[in-house]
Parts: C-alpha cells; sequence; structure tokens
C-alpha cells in the first residue's frame, strides 16, 4: 500500500479565463472544482493508475467533508483527521490565449496541537500496512515545520520508503532527516540549495547537491520533464544521474498545475511496482506530460500516458556531483 500525506488539503477550483488581466471583470468559459493539495493529487492519480494507495491527512469543516466525499465517489480510498477549522480552497487561472497560469493558495486552517497528535497516531498506524509515504504540499499554520523530518525518521524505523514534496523550512528540514526521495520543483530546489540555476550543468549538479544535504535520491521536475540522481537499486551505492524529457514539439501543455504530482505518482507507481529506475522516471515524464493536457491538478488518461511513453528521451548526463 501506498500512502499520501496532504495536511493542507484544498479545494482546487481551476478557471479558464481568456484575456486575464489583473483589475478586470472577467467570465469563465470553463472551469473545475476538485479535492486537492499536492497529496490528494497524488492519490487520485495512483488509484487512476491502478496502484493501491490510501490518502491520508487533515481536513476539516464543510470544505474537508467535500474533499473526503469526492474523494469517496472517485473510489479513492481515504483516512483523514476531522480538525476544527476549515480546509482551504486553492484558485488557479489559466488563460488559454497565452497559456499564463495565476495560482493563489490560501494559507489553510490553524491546527491544534490535539489534532497534530491525532494526525501522527493514525499516520504510525497506517504506516504498518505501507510500503511507501509519499508527504506533498505547505503545511497549515501552527503545525510545526519540523513535522516531515519527525515523520521520516519514524517511517524510517518501520521500514517504509519516504518520498517528499513541499518547499521552504519544511523542504529544508525533512531533507536533513535523510528521506529516500525529494522531488522538489526547479524553484523549490534553488531555495533549497540557495542558489539559481542558469543551464542545464548547473541542473545535474543541482540533484547531487540536494543528496549531499541529506536526501538519498532526488528528481527535479521541470515543465518538460526532470533531472534525477537516483540509486541503482542492484546492491551497489554508485548513484545514477537522468535527464528525462517529453521530446520537443511531441505534446502542447494546456494546464500544468499538478503536472508535479502527476510525475510523482507516475513514478512512484512504476519503481515501486518492480520497474526499473529509467523505465520509472520515464512513466513519471509521460504522466506529467500528459497530465498537462486536463483543466484540473492530478487527472491523467493511462492510455495516453502509454501513447506519449514513445516520446520520452533519457539521456545519462555524465557531470560528477
Ligand atoms: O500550497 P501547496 O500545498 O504548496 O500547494 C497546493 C496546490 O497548489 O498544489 C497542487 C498542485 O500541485 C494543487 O492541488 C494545490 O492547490
Amino acid at each position: 500500500m501506498i500512502v499520501t500525506v496532504t495536511l493542507n488539503t484544498a479545494i482546487d477550483k481551476t478557471l479558464s479565463v481568456p484575456n486575464f488581466r489583473l483589475g478586470r471583470r472577467h467570465r469563465t468559459v470553463e472551469q473545475t472544482t476538485m479535492p486537492g493539495g499536492k497529496g490528494v493529487n497524488v492519490a487520485r492519480v495512483l488509484k487512476t493508475l491502478g496502484a493501491p494507495v490510501i490518502a491520508t491527512g487533515l481536513a476539516g469543516g464543510a470544505t474537508g467533508t467535500r474533499i473526503v466525499d469526492q474523494l469517496t465517489q472517485l473510489s479513492v480510498l481515504s483516512d483523514f483527521v476531522r480538525i476544527g477549522e476549515e480546509s482551504r480552497t486553492n484558485t488557479a487561472v489559466i488563460d488559454p490565449t497565452t497559456g499564463e497560469q495565476t495560482e493563489i493558495n490560501e494559507r489553510g486552517p490553524k491546527v491544534t496541537p490535539h489534532e497534530v497528535e491525532l494526525f501522527v497516531d493514525k499516520l504510525l498506524y497506517l504506516a504498518k500496512g505501507a510500503s511507501v509515504c509519499v508527504f506533498a504540499g505547505s503545511l497549515p499554520r501552527d503545525v510545526d515545520t519540523d513535522i516531515y523530518a519527525f515523520l521520516i525518521r519514524e517511517l524510517r524505523r518501520l521500514n517504509v520508503t519516504t518520498v517528499v514534496d513541499t518547499d521552504g523550512d519544511p523542504m529544508r528540514r525533512a531533507v536533513r532527516s535523510e528521506p529516500n526521495i525529494v522531488s522538489p520543483n526547479v524553484l523549490e530546489a534553488e531555495e533549497l540549495v540557495g542558489h539559481e540555476f542558469n543551464d542545464d550543468e548547473d541542473r545535474t549538479y543541482a540533484v547531487g547537491e540536494i543528496c549531499e544535504l541529506g536526501a538519498r535520491e532526488a528528481i527535479m521536475t521541470m515543465t518538460d520533464g526532470c533531472f534525477a540522481r537516483m540509486l541503482p537499486g542492484d546492491g551497489s551505492s554508485e548513484p545514477s544521474l537522468y535527464r528525462v524529457r517529453v521530446r520537443g514539439g511531441a505534446i502542447e501543455p494546456r494546464a500544468t498545475v499538478g503536472s508535479g504530482d502527476a510525475f510523482l505518482a507516475g513514478f512512484v507507481a512504476s519503481r515501486y511496482l518492480g520497474k526499473s529506475v529509467e523505465d520509472s522516471l520515464a512513466f513519471g515524464v509521460a504522466c506529467g506530460a500528459e497530465s498537462t493536457q486536463h483543466l484540473g491538478a492530478g487527472l491523467v488518461d493511462p492510455e495516453r500516458v502509454e501513447r506519449l511513453l514513445g516520446e520520452i528521451e533519457v539521456e545519462r548526463p555524465t557531470v560528477v556531483s
């Protein structure tokens, strides 16, 4: 079983607004409303891909009830701690005329120490039946930024593989507690290592820098694919570098919100079903790319993912990190 953790769950509203301009009144031409937060998106894609998954985290108020009910309608198993304050609503505006995206994410509810304790209890219980746990997304208010780091250490004792995609202080602390995999996007990775990346050599080097900070493996997601530094899985400890991308022109993105979540779900589903690192990265990139064809986050069409696999290029950069 794969467990996904979303502490700052959301209802995601995605609005398609042609010629979007600040300070103007607009009407949407299309919109979706879906349960979200990064871990929820990862869970939805894992379910679509047929991987066994349970989504957990914190959900509160009428919004929390809606998130849980909608996951149930999608047959995504979930077990959330219900909290007193209302879960958030996040809004993404996609302008189909320019392809530009504007995201407004609420901070999220205040969480009490008792609610955090209930969650930790629940996760440690669920972890007994899990092989992988994905921690994804920001933290709601009043949750200690050390929480992912703490849980990574706890889950290591239970032999659960840990995967993290977050940013800021929670990410910095999580990386130091030596998770199996971290998967930031480029901006999150730049924040983590403390400098900007100017070219592919910098990006290749960056995944090594992230591993030096503590992560065992690092995958940095890009709009067209990823850079990764992975352990081979054959018992040898020599890591390998990968640059994986969709062939130029193979796909025209419609909305990229949540494509990193679709990547992560595809990668995790494939890797933990026993596929090679290289095939799993390629499958993840195909999932991320296919998800850009849908207006809402965390949606993929598995048949189109299979077709896209023929358009994925894998390189093995030689930069030594
Ligand atoms: O505010 P966070 O937790 O960092 O990100 C939340 C979020 O923007 O990420 C997902 C897309 O990746 C959306 O479903 C969701 O609204």
